[in-house]
């Protein structure tokens, strides 16, 4: 069975879905503020290679954790679903079907747990 990885299309289908899914995300004004700074050519090859290694890839992810990446940076829960669109809509439009965009969303769901700031989802 293949793994998701190569149903969307592998290396270069992710490179092209991460490059949309940023200009969704930095084209977003509630989410533009939390990227004021990074810098993005990293930032992208990290984001590829965590989401190759989440959907069956080749790639190993030797990045931070996403509890560390993601501490007091203050994301909510509303946050982290409108970064969770953005990649849908990148997907969709890479031509992914939706029952795979699907799956996709779910594999990343549970990463809220890590990715949004515990005092920001208590509040
Ligand atoms: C499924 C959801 C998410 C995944 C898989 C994810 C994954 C990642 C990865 C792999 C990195 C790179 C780490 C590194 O370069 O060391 C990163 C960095 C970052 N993420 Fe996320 N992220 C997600 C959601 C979010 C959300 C919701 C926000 C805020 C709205 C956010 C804001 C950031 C920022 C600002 C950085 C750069 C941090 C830095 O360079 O210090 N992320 N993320």
């Amino acid at each position: 069975m293949s793994t998701i990885y190569e149903q969307i299309g592998g290396h270069a289908a992710l490179v092209a879905v991460v490059d949309d899914f940023y200009v969704r995300v930095l084209g977003d004004e509630t989410l533009a503020p939390f990227f004021i700074g990074v810098a993005m050519p990293r930032l992208k090859g990290h984001q590829v290679e965590f989401f190759a290694s989440a959907l069956g890839g080749p790639m190993e992810y030797r990045g931070r954790s996403m509890k560390d990446v993601h501490r007091g940076l203050g994301v909510e829960q509303a946050h982290f679903d409108g970064v969770a669109a953005h990649l849908s809509g990148a997907l969709v439009s890479a031509g992914v079907p939706a029952e795979t965009v699907s799956t996709i969303i779910d594999t990343i769901a549970p990463l809220a747990a890590d990715i949004v700031s515990p005092t920001a989802a208590a509040s």
